[in-house]
C-alpha cells in the first residue's frame, strides 16, 4: 500500500526516530497533518504534539468504541452505523479511531473498505488485530494480513503480557509468546504502519511475574512498536496499582505509554486518570463506556476531567461543549437508552431535585454543581416533587407568585405525590396548577383551568371545557370481537356537546369522543397527538384493585407535554391525563409556558421540543424543569 509519501514516526521522548521512515497512504498524510495535534505530529514532534497553527495536546485519546464497545452484550452495529460513528468521532476531534477487527469478521473488514475510499477527515484510523499464532510465521498468519489489508497508518496489536494466559490461554511458552509480540510488531513496521502494542492483562500480568510483563514491552518495543498500552484487562485493579506498575514501566521503556481500563470494579476512569497522571500519554477507551462485562473506561468521563479537572489538554478547542450531543448520539446510533446518571453527559447529571440544593443553587450555581452544565453542552434541571420547597418551584415557574401562593402550590403539589402523582414526567399537569394557583391570587375567585384534578371547588365556567359526563361501554361478542365505544357530555363554548365515538380500546374511545366534542370550538385539537402513555401500579399487593398512575405524554408535532392521573379506576386516570393534555394546549400553556415573564425569559415548565419532530435527540425528556443550556 501506500503513495510513497514519508511521514515523520512518532514520539520519541530523546526526541529521535522511534523506527524507519513510514510509507503511508494518503490518510494516514491527512492524519498525521490535520488530527487535532496531530496523532503522529509532523515533524517528528510527539504525538498530540502540533506543529504551527494548532494546540498540542497533553493527551492522546484513543476511541475503541467500534471495536472493544461491541464486545457489550446488546450491541450489534451495522456497518452503516459504524461508518456513522467514526465520522462523528472524526467530526468531534478524537485523533485515534479504532474502526474494529478486520481478521474477525466480514462487517469490520467490510468498513475498512469503505473508509479506504471516503477516509476520515482528521483522525487517524486504526485495524485491531493480535499477535500472530504459536508457531506460525507472521508472514503466513491470515489475521495480520486481513490487518494489512484493511490499509489503515495505524494497527492496534494486542499481545500477552501475563505468563498465566500465555501458558493457559494460549497454550506455548514464555519465549514463544515474546517472539509472537516482536515479529507481529516488526511484521506491521516493516509494512509501514504505526503500531500501537496493546499488553493485554499488563496489570495482572505485573503483579504476578513483573519481570516477564516488562519483557513483553521491551520485546514490543525493539520491534519498534510506538506506543505501548498498559491493559487492566479484566477490570479489577486498583489506582495505586496502576500507578506503581505503570512508573516501573517507564522506567524500563523510552516508548510513549498508554492506558487501557475497563470497569469491572467501577475504576475505569480513575485509574486512567491515575495512569496518566503516573506518565501515560494515551488513554483508550469508549464512549459512555460500552465495553465487554461492566464496560471500558468512559471516554467521555476521562476527557471532561482530564480537560476541566486536571488542566490536560486532550480535545480541539470548543470540542468540549459537543460532549453530550456525542453521547446521546452514540447511544442513538447504538440503540441503547441514553445512560441519565451518567457523569458530565447524563440527563440527571446536573438535576436538582432537592428543595435545599436548589435554594443554595439559586443563590450560587457551584454551591451544588462541581462544573458548569454548559461547559460540556448539559444543561440544569430543576425538578418539581414532594421533595421540593418553595424554591424548586420559583426556579421552575418563574417569580410571580406571591410567597403564600408559591407554599399554597407546593403544599398542594406534596399532597398530590402522597396520592401517587408524579411531576417530574408531567410539567402539563404542573402547569395547570400553577395556572390555577396564579389565576385564584389574582381573582380571590376558584381555579379557573378545568383540571380534572381533585380540588374541593367546581370546575369555573371559564374552563376551556368541562367534563359532565362520560360512560364507556366494551363488548365481547363471540364472533363480533370485542366492541368499545364511549359517549361524552362536556361543556364548551358555553353549551353542552353530547358525542360518541368508536375506539379500538377504552381509552382510544373516550380520547376520539372527547376530541370531536371539542372539535368544533377548537379545531386545532385535532393537531394534538398521544404519543406515549404509561400506566404504573402503585400498590402491587392490591391486585386489579390497586390505584394507578397513568402519565400520557402529548404533541402538536413540535412541542411534546407530559400530563398525569391517578386513580384506582385505570381508566378516570387516563380520563385525568388525557384530559390534562388537552388543556395545557388549548389554554397556550405549551407554547408560553407557566406564565409571560417566566418564558420570555425561557425559565418555565414550559414543553420540551419535540425530538422525533425536530429529528434527532433532544434534551432530557423528564419534566416538570427548567432546562437550560
Ligand atoms: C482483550 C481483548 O478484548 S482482545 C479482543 C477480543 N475480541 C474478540 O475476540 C472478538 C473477535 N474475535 C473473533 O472474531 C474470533 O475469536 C477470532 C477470529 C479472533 C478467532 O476465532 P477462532 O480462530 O475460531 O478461535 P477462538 O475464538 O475459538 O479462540 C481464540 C484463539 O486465539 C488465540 N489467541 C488469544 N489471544 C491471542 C493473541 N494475543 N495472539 C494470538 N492468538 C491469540 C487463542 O489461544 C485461541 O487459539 P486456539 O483456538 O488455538 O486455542
Ligand atoms: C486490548 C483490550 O481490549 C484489553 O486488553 O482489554
Amino acid at each position: 500500500m501506500g503513495d510513497g509519501t514519508a511521514v515523520r514516526p512518532p514520539h520519541r521522548p530523546d526526541g529521535g526516530p522511534a523506527g524507519d521512515a513510514q510509507r503511508l497512504d494518503g490518510q494516514a498524510r491527512r492524519a498525521a497533518a490535520g488530527a487535532p495535534g496531530g496523532p503522529t505530529g509532523p515533524a517528528g514532534r510527539p504525538a498530540g504534539e502540533a506543529g504551527a497553527g494548532s494546540t498540542p495536546l497533553d493527551v492522546v485519546l484513543y476511541d475503541t468504541t467500534l471495536r472493544d464497545g461491541t464486545q457489550r452484550a446488546g450491541i450489534h452495529l451495522t456497518l452503516a452505523d459504524k461508518v456513522r460513528l467514526a465520522r462523528r468521532l472524526d467530526a468531534f476531534g478524537i485523533p485515534y479511531v479504532e474502526g474494529g477487527w478486520p481478521g474477525s469478521n466480514p462487517k469490520d473488514a467490510a468498513f475498512f473498505r469503505v473508509l479506504q475510499d471516503q477516509p476520515l477527515e482528521r483522525a487517524r484510523l486504526v485495524a485491531f488485530t493480535s499477535t500472530r499464532r504459536p508457531g506460525h510465521a507472521a508472514h503466513h498468519d491470515p489475521v495480520l494480513a486481513a490487518a494489512l489489508a484493511a490499509a489503515t497508518p495505524a494497527v492496534c496489536v494486542v499481545g500477552k503480557a501475563w505468563d498465566r494466559h500465555v501458558t493457559v490461554a494460549l497454550g506455548t511458552t514464555l519465549a514463544e509468546n515474546l517472539a509472537m509480540v516482536r515479529e507481529t510488531v516488526a511484521f506491521l513496521k516493516e509494512h509501514g504502519r504505526e503500531v500501537i502494542f496493546d499488553a493485554e492483562h499488563f496489570f495482572d500480568g505485573f503483579a504476578a511475574n513483573p519481570d516477564y510483563a516488562l519483557a513483553v514491552l521491551a520485546a514490543a518495543e525493539e520491534a519498534g512498536a510506538d506506543w505501548l498500552v498498559l491493559c487492566d484487562t479484566n477490570g479489577g485493579t486498583l489506582p495505586g496499582a496502576i500507578a506503581q506498575a505503570v512508573r516501573a514501566a517507564a522506567a524500563c521503556t523510552r516508548v510513549p505509554l498508554g492506558i487501557h481500563c475497563h470497569d469491572d470494579a467501577g475504576l475505569g476512569v480513575a485509574n486512567s486518570l491515575a495512569a496518566v497522571e503516573a506518565g501515560c500519554r494515551m488513554v483508550q477507551g469508549t464512549v459512555n463506556g460500552y465495553g465487554e462485562r461492566c464496560g471500558n473506561a468512559n471516554l467521555l468521563t476521562i476527557a471532561a476531567n482530564l480537560e476541566l479537572k486536571m488542566g490536560r489538554r486532550c480535545l480541539p478547542p470548543g470540542a468540549l461543549a459537543g460532549l453530550t450531543a456525542l453521547s446521546r448520539f452514540t447511544s442513538e446510533v447504538a440503540n441503547l437508552p441514553h445512560r441519565e446518571e451518567a457523569p458530565y453527559v447524563g440527563a440527571n447529571a446536573f438535576a436538582h431535585k432537592a428543595g435545599i440544593h436548589v435554594s443554595a443553587l439559586l443563590k450560587e450555581p457551584a454551591l451544588y454543581e462541581h462544573v458548569d452544565p454548559a461547559r460540556v453542552g448539559n444543561g440544569r434541571r430543576v425538578l418539581v416533587s414532594e421533595l421540593s420547597g418553595r424554591a424548586n418551584l420559583r426556579y421552575v415557574l418563574g417569580s410571580d407568585l406571591d410567597e403564600p401562593a408559591l407554599a399554597r402550590l407546593l403544599a398542594r403539589v406534596k399532597e398530590l405525590e402522597h396520592q401517587g402523582y408524579q411531576f417530574e414526567g408531567a410539567e402539563g399537569t404542573l402547569a395547570l396548577l400553577a395556572w390555577e394557583a396564579r389565576r385564584a391570587a389574582d381573582s380571590s375567585g376558584p381555579a379557573a383551568s378545568g383540571s380534572t384534578l381533585p380540588r374541593s371547588a367546581g370546575d369555573p365556567p371559564e374552563a376551556p371545557f368541562v367534563l359532565e359526563s362520560y360512560r364507556v361501554t366494551a363488548a365481547h361478542e363471540p364472533g363480533a370481537g370485542s366492541r368499545v365505544e364511549a359517549t361524552i357530555k362536556v361543556r364548551v363554548g358555553g353549551r353542552v356537546v353530547h358525542t360518541a365515538a368508536e375506539g379500538n380500546g377504552p381509552v382510544n374511545a373516550l380520547d376520539a369522543a372527547l376530541r370531536k366534542a371539542l372539535s368544533e370550538v377548537y379545531p386545532d385539537v385535532q393537531q394534538v397527538r398521544l404519543v406515549d402513555y404509561k400506566v404504573r401500579v402503585l400498590e402491587g399487593d392490591a391486585g386489579t384493585g390497586a390505584r394507578v398512575r397513568v402519565l400520557v405524554e402529548c404533541t402538536d408535532g413540535r412541542r411534546r407535554w407530559g400530563t398525569v392521573g391517578v386513580s384506582t379506576n385505570i381508566l378516570e386516570a387516563s380520563w385525568h391525563a388525557l384530559a390534562d393534555g388537552l388543556r395545557y394546549y388549548l389554554l397556550g400553556l405549551h407554547a408560553s409556558g407557566l406564565n409571560a415573564a417566566a418564558a420570555a425569559a425561557g425559565a418555565s415548565g414550559e414543553a420540551r421540543p419535540d425530538a422525533d419532530a425536530a429529528g434527532g435527540p433532544g434534551p432530557a425528556r423528564t419534566a416538570a424543569s427548567r432546562v437550560v443550556g
